[in-house]
C-alpha cells in the first residue's frame, strides 16, 4: 500500500466540521452552565470532528509501542545500559511493564514492535519483529539511518495504524522504548526548531547535572556535523533528512504512524517528550496531520514544554511522569472516555425540565 517512498506527503483527511458543530451545539444544551466542564467539553467536541459523529467514543483503543536501540548510546548519554531496550521487550510481552499494566486496565490492545535492539531477545510471543538493524548509527559520526532504514521505520508505523484500523480502533496511541532516545529526540527537536541543546536536553532516565552537560556537548557535536547537510528539496524533504540524520527507528516509526493515522482519519493521542518530537517531525513532513493529534501530558523531561509550545499543544495532564512507553497517554485515556460519556449521556435542559440561564437564552 505504501510502496511509494513519498507516501507520507499524501493529503491528510479533514475533520468533519458538521459533526463538530453538532457536538458543540449539544454541549450548550446539556444540564450545566455552558463551559463548566472545561477541557472535557473541548475534548468531546474535537473527537466528534475527528470521528465524524456528534457522539464520539473511545472504547476501542490501540496502543503501539516501538522499541529500538540508538548508536549515540555509545557516547554515554543515558543513566541506563543499552541492554535494557531488548530486556524490556520481554517485560512488555510478559505483562510487567507499566504500559502492559495500563493497557490491561484500559482494555486496550497492546501492539509491541521490535525494530531492532542490540541485545536481541529473539522471537517472543506478543512482540512483532520489524527488524531494521540492531541499532541506528551514532549520529555523532554519521547519519543515524540510511534512506532505506528511514523508509522501513516510517512504514513500520504506518503498518501499525493499518492494524489498528482493522481492529476498529477509535483512538491510536503510540509509545516508544529506546535507551538514549531522549538524546536523539532533543537533537532532532533542536534541528527542527533552531533551539540550542542546553534548552532541550534533560535528565532522560536520570542523568545528573554533569551527565546532562555531557549530553548537551554530544548534541552540539552532532548538530555541527549535520548542520550543512540539510539536503536538497523543499521544507518537507529537509525535515525528512533531519529525521534520517538525527532520529532513530522508533522515533521515525511514531512519525510514520502519526502521518498514516492522519491520512486515514484516525484520532491520535500523543505521549511524552519523544513522542511529541515525533509529532513535531510529522508536522514538518506533512502539516495536514495537525488536527489529528491530541496531546496527553507534559513530561518532566526538560525540553518537553518548549516542544509543546512549538506545537501550540495544551496537554491534558501534568503528573511529573517521564517514563515513555505511551504511559502518559494511557493515563489520559480515561479522561477522554469520561468526556465522551458526559457528552453522550447527560440530559439536555429540555429533557430534564431544568430552567436555562441567561447564557442559553441569549
Ligand atoms: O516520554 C518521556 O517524556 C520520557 C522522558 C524521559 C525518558 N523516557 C524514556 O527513557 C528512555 C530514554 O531515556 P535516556 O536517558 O536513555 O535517553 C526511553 O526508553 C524513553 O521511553 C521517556
Ligand atoms: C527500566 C526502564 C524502563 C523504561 N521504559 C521506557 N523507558 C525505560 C527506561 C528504563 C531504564
Amino acid at each position: 500500500m505504501n510502496d511509494d517512498a513519498s507516501w507520507w506527503r499524501r493529503a491528510c483527511a479533514q475533520p468533519q466540521n458538521e459533526a463538530q458543530t453538532q457536538a458543540q451545539a449539544r454541549q450548550g444544551q446539556l444540564t450545566k452552565p455552558p463551559g463548566s466542564l472545561g477541557r472535557l467539553e473541548e475534548v468531546a467536541i474535537r473527537l466528534a470532528g475527528l470521528q465524524g459523529t456528534p457522539t464520539p467514543a473511545v472504547d476501542r483503543v490501540w496502543i503501539s509501542v516501538f522499541a529500538a536501540d540508538h548508536g549515540v548510546a555509545a557516547e554515554g548519554v543515558s543513566a541506563f545500559p543499552q541492554a535494557v531496550t531488548g530486556e524490556m521487550l520481554r517485560n512488555f510481552a510478559g505483562g510487567g511493564a507499566a504500559i502492559a499494566v495500563l493497557a490491561r486496565a484500559l482494555g486496550a490492545h497492546l501492539d509491541v514492535v521490535d525494530l531492532g535492539t542490540v541485545n536481541d531477545p529473539g522471537p517472543i510471543q506478543g512482540v512483532r519483529r520489524w527488524l531494521i538493524a540492531p541499532c541506528s548509527a551514532n549520529f555523532c559520526e554519521r547519519a543515524a539511518m540510511t534512506p532505506a532504514q528511514l523508509q522501513a521505520a516510517l512504514a513500520a508505523g504506518a503498518d501499525s495504524v493499518r492494524r489498528a484500523r482493522e481492529h476498529g480502533a477509535q483512538l491510536f496511541v503510540g509509545g516508544e522504548m529506546g535507551i538514549a532516545n531522549t538524546t536523539a529526540a532533543a537533537a532532532l527537536a533542536c534541528a527542527l526548531l533552531g533551539r540550542a541543546p542546553a534548552e532541550l536536553a534533560g535528565a532522560g532516565t536520570g542523568l545528573d547535572a554533569h551527565g546532562i552537560a555531557h549530553k548537551v556537548a554530544v548534541i552540539e557535536r552532532a548538530l555541527a556535523l549535520h548542520a550543512s547537510a540539510a539536503g536538497p528539496g523543499d521544507a518537507q524533504a529537509v525535515a525528512a533528512e533531519r529525521l534520517r540524520r538525527l532520529g532513530g527507528f522508533e522515533i521515525a516509526a511514531l512519525t510514520g504512524a502519526y502521518l498514516a493515522a492522519a491520512q486515514a482519519g484516525l484520532a491520535v493521542l500523543v505521549d511524552g517528550f519523544i513522542a511529541s518530537v515525533a509529532a513535531l517531525a510529522a508536522r514538518a513532513l506533512n502539516p495536514g496531520c495537525e488536527p489529528w493529534l491530541l496531546y496527553a501530558h507534559r513530561s518532566q523531561e526538560r525540553g518537553h514544554a518548549a516542544v509543546l509550545d512549538a506545537l501550540q499543544a495544551h496537554p491534558l495532564l501534568d503528573l511529573g511522569m517521564r517514563l515513555g512507553e505511551a504511559s502518559g497517554a494511557a493515563v489520559a485515556v480515561p479522561l477522554l472516555r469520561l468526556s465522551c460519556a458526559l457528552h453522550g449521556g447527560m440530559a439536555t435542559f429540555v429533557q430534564a425540565g431544568v430552567s436555562t440561564g441567561h447564557a442559553e437564552r441569549a
